[in-house]
C-alpha cells in the first residue's frame, strides 16, 4: 500500500506526518518501529496520524506513536507540526484548530508569522494522573534509583513526566538515569524524564529523555512539565523561556492549577515522501 507522508520537526524533535483524512492506511507497532529506524527506515521520534474527528465539535483527531511503536497521549512539538501540516495541506483554512488526542482536546492557534501557540491544557500533579506510585501529591517526591535517592517533580501533561533539577544540563547523567527512571517500577506506564537547570526565574535549560524514543533534541510536553514543576516549586515565574538542545520554546502559565499552559514555538516541513507499507 502506497502512502504519502511529510517529514517535519519542531526544534529537531522530528515526525513522520500522515494525512489519513484523504488517504487510507493502517500502521502496526512493528511497521512503526521499522519506519522510525534512522538507517533501515525513514527515521523519526514520533509518527503523527491526522484523522477526521470522532467528536463533530472538533476539527481533527491526531494520534501519536513513539519510535518504539507505543501510542501516547500528547506531543507538544507534534501539535505545532500538526497545525502547520493541516493548513499547508489545505485540510483546513482555520487559524484556530480544535483537535482530539488520546490525552484530551487541544486548541492550536496559528499566528500570522506561522508560529503556533498551543493551549496544552492544565498540568496534573496527582500521582494517579501519570500514573505514579506515591503516597500523596507532593511538590517533590523521593525516588530511589540504583541506591541513589533522587527528588523529582511528577507532572502529567496528558502524558507522564518526571522532572529532575540539575546544576548543569551539559554534564547531567541523561544517558545513565534517563532509561532507569523511564522504566522505574513506580511508573507503571513508564515516564518521560526531564533534566532541568534553572538559569533565572524566567529561563531554564532542559534535556529530555523521552519515553519510547530516548533523548530527543526537544520535547514540548517536557518543556511544559518542567515549567509547571519549577513554578510550583517557587523557582520560576511565567513566562519562561525553555532552552532545549534543538532550540527554545516560550511557556506561559499563571500557576493556577486549573489554568492551561500555553506553548509557542516553530514547526518546520523538511520534505514530502511516499512509502510502500507491507
Ligand atoms: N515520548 C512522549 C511522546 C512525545 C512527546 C514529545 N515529543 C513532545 O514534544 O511533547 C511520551 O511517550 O509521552
Amino acid at each position: 500500500m502506497r502512502v504519502y507522508f511529510t517529514k517535519m520537526h519542531g526544534l529537531g524533535n522530528d515526525f513522520m506526518v500522515v494525512d489519513l483524512v484523504t488517504q487510507r492506511a493502517r500502521f502496526d507497532a512493528e511497521q512503526i518501529r521499522r519506519l522510525a529506524d534512522r538507517h533501515f527506515g525513514i527515521g523519526f521520534d514520533q509518527l503523527l496520524l491526522v484523522e477526521p474527528p470522532r467528536n463533530p465539535e472538533m476539527d481533527f483527531r491526531y494520534r501519536i506513536y513513539n519510535a518504539d511503536g507505543s501510542e501516547v497521549e500528547n506531543c507538544g512539538n507534534g501539535a505545532r507540526c500538526f497545525a502547520r501540516f493541516v493548513r499547508d495541506q489545505q485540510l483546513t483554512h482555520k487559524h484556530k484548530i480544535r483537535v482530539e488526542t488520546l490525552g484530551g482536546p487541544l486548541t492550536l492557534l496559528v499566528t500570522e508569522d506561522e508560529r503556533v501557540q498551543v493551549d496544552m491544557g492544565a498540568p496534573r500533579f496527582a500521582p494517579e494522573a501519570l500514573p505514579f506510585t506515591a503516597d500523596a501529591d507532593r511538590v517533590l517526591h523521593a525516588l530511589e534509583v540504583d541506591g541513589e535517592r533522587l527528588e523529582i517533580g511528577a507532572v502529567s501533561m496528558g502524558n507522564p513526566h518526571a522532572v529532575l533539577r540539575v546544576d548543569d544540563v551539559d554534564s547531567a547523567p541523561v544517558a545513565r538515569l534517563g532509561p532507569r527512571i523511564e522504566h522505574h517500577p513506580h511508573f507503571p506506564r513508564q515516564v518521560n524524564v526531564g533534566f532541568m537547570q534553572v538559569a533565572s526565574r524566567h529561563e531554564i535549560r532542559l534535556r529530555v529523555h523521552e519515553r519510547g524514543a530516548g533523548e530527543t533534541l526537544a520535547c514540548g510536553t517536557g518543556a511544559c512539565a518542567a515549567v509547571a514543576s519549577g513554578i510550583r516549586q517557587g523557582l520560576l515565574e511565567s513566562p519562561v523561556t525553555v532552552h532545549l538542545p534543538g532550540g527554545s520554546l516560550t511557556i506561559e502559565w499563571t500557576g493556577d492549577e486549573a489554568a492551561p499552559l500555553l506553548m509557542t514555538g516553530p514547526a518546520e516541513r523538511v520534505f514530502d515522501g511516499r512509502v510502500n507499507l507491507r
